[in-house]
């Protein structure tokens, strides 16, 4: 793995402007931080373009739809494109009610960079039946196809997160195993992956070069996080990202 690339992310601190959800922001804010990323939780719409002007890339989540951030939502992602950021997508339980699948379709409507997502929120992205309980997953087939269906369907790379995770431009899809079963049961990872990957598109390198190393990556922090006791991943994972990548690198299992 290009972990000297890591560290490089590490030395310019890239800022991430996150809107995530009143659940998981503060983990997610802690996970960029101990990757040695920056992160900004903007609130206002007033202040999306001036902040989106200061970030490196922007991430948001529709886990919280109600009317004011939905308008932030909004707001933030027309600002990046405008500002040609890397924007990332994360339609947390877009299957469980119209709202969430009105307000997608809308943040859909232009381009992003990359939708990261569990198997049954990216099969509805990619307008497969799905089988998804609230944020969830449930059991899809194909998951390799739906990824790529998705990718396909939005112009945009993917990642299907789950036991195994999926990184496609609809083209190419690479299948990533990693993590830990500890990880579905602590509420947020996904989220904290989709910020993590926003950050990774400022790598100097291919957008699916970069979302596939940092898949890889927090996968792989995932994994030397779980003791076996599920109350202390979160925190041994912010310890591990928080490791210089070199040594990080020597305790986990490397690609190449
Ligand atoms: N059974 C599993 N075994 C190993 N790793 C897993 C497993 N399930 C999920 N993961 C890992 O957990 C992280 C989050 O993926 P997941 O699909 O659970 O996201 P999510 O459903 O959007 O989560 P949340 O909504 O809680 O943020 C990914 O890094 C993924 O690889
Ligand atoms: C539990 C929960 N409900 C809406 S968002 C969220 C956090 C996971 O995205
Ligand atoms: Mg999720």
């Amino acid at each position: 793995m290009e972990v000297q690339l890591i560290t490089s992310l590490q030395q310019r601190r890239p800022l991430v402007l996150a809107v995530t959800n009143f659940i998981t922001a503060g983990a997610v804010a802690n996970c960029l931080s101990a990757a040695g990323m920056s992160p900004l939780m903007p609130s206002d719409p007033a202040e999306a373009a001036e902040l989106v002007a200061l970030a490196d890339a922007v991430v948001v989540n529709i886990g919280s739809v109600g009317a004011e951030q939905a308008a932030l939502l909004r707001a933030v992602v027309t600002a990046a494109r405008q500002l040609k950021k890397p924007l990332v997508l994360d339609p947390v339980a877009v299957g469980a009610s119209q709202a969430r699948r009105q307000l997608i379709t809308e943040l859909l409507a232009g381009p992003v960079t990359l939708i990261r997502g569990n198997a049954s929120e990216i099969a509805v992205l990619a307008g497969a039946a799905s089988h998804g309980h609230g944020i969830d997953a449930g059991d899809e087939p194909n998951l390799a196809q739906v990824a790529a269906a998705c990718a396909k369907r939005h112009a945009c790379l993917v990642v299907l997160s789950g036991p195994v995770d999926y990184v496609s431009d609809g083209q190419h899809t690479k299948a990533l195993p990693g993590g830990s079963p500890l990880m579905p049961k602590v509420v947020g990872t996904g989220d904290m992956l989709s910020a993590f990957l926003a950050g990774c598109l400022t790598l100097p390198m291919a957008p699916l070069a970069a979302a596939e190393l940092g898949t890889a990556y927090f996968g792989q922090a995932g994994v030397q996080a779980d003791d076996g006791q599920l109350g202390h991943w979160l925190s041994n994972f912010l310890t591990v990202l928080a490791q210089a990548p070199h040594d990080f690198g020597k305790a986990v299992q490397t690609n190449d």
